[in-house]
């Protein structure tokens, strides 16, 4: 797993004759974020409000990857509406009782809790001397969580989040450890918006076979029987146990995304439609909908179990295609 003791790093040290990315860190208290722009242009942008990726450039940094509602709060008041929200330690609404995170908002606290920068990683593998990659980490312990998740989970856990930047991709990857002596259970999920030009020209593939459950059909059990998945109105699926790794979303049948998971074995896609989307205080424009699809990686069907010391490590790969 990451490592905190090998952080934090200096930002922006010099290097031989190679250009760096550059790591800025801007904004006060709750609006804080991060940004890391590599030589040829591309960047990202981190709140450490919820650790949410809040943009992804690539292609220079001419195209914007994340779609993130106008009416996002970017102040630390709510999650953000856009970008990649991290759901952790429960997806959706906990179990009514009778579970640890029962008493836990909707998709848990890490999307509402204050991240902390470890640093841009200087190891090899992770800032290519070329500057084609920079990896950010972010740290989230049970000892920073506000009183509120703290009494509502009062178990000891540490997440690091690192962020990774490359030409034309961009990782994310979660690890969560225990740092109690007492077993714990939780769920994750990287709730990615991906901004798209018209749902209507979007397919998704890859998930062929695979059995969902259809929140907006009373939560029934599905098999996906179509190679693609087409969005005509509400969908809000899990789908469960994916053998493939790749999820590809297709534009106008040319492939725009493949969102590639790593240990996590399931994913959401979500679309709100024209009612859910105008019900949306922080969804905006209404028609902000044509515009985004959520393909949201996880480990959501059950639970993952750690024991002391134990460690679980998921995320993905995002690809953008253009
Ligand atoms: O409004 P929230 O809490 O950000 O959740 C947005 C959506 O997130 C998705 O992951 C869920 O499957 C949906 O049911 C939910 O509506």
């Amino acid at each position: 797993m990451a490592n905190r003791a090998n952080r934090p790093s200096a930002l922006n040290a010099p290097s031989a004759a190679a250009p760096e990315a550059q790591v800025d860190i801007s904004g006060t208290g709750a609006s804080s974020k991060v940004t890391a722009t590599l030589p040829s242009g591309e960047s990202v942008e981190v709140l450490l409000y919820g650790a949410t990726v809040t943009s992804w450039k690539s292609s220079g940094g001419k195209t914007e990857n994340l779609w993130l509602s106008e009416k996002a709060a970017l102040d630390g008041s709510k999650a953000v509406r856009g970008g990649i929200p991290v759901v952790f330690p429960v997806f959706g609404p906990p179990p009514k009782s009778g579970h640890a995170t029962s008493s836990l908002p909707q998709h848990g606290f890490a999307r509402t809790s204050r991240w902390e920068f470890l640093g841009k990683s200087t190891s090899e593998d992770a800032v290519d001397a070329s500057g084609s990659s920079v990896k950010l980490d972010f740290g989230l312990y049970s000892s920073g969580l506000s009183e509120e998740a703290r009494t509502a989970w009062p178990l000891d856990f540490g997440l690091v989040y690192s962020v990774t930047l490359s030409k034309d991709s961009l990782s994310t990857v979660m690890s969560v450890r225990n740092e109690g002596e007492t077993s714990f259970e939780f769920q994750m999920l990287l709730h990615t918006y991906l901004k798209i030009k018209d749902i209507s020209k979007v397919s998704i593939t890859g998930l062929l076979g695979v059995e969902y459950v259809d929140k907006v059909l009373n939560a029934s059990t599905h098999k996906q029987s179509d190679a693609a998945v087409t969005i005509t109105g509400e969908v809000d699926r899990v789908y469960s146990s994916i053998p493939q790794d790749t999820t590809s979303v297709l534009e106008d049948g040319k492939p725009r995304f493949d969102v590639v998971r790593d240990n996590l074995s399931d994913t959401v896609v979500w679309n709100p439609w024209t009612e859910k989307a105008k019900a949306m205080g922080d969804f905006s424009p209404d028609t902000g909908f044509k515009e985004m699809v959520c393909v949201e990686v996880g480990s959501v069907n059950g639970w993952q179990k750690l024991d002391k010391g134990e460690v679980f490590e998921g995320g993905q790969t995002i690809k953008s295609l253009l």
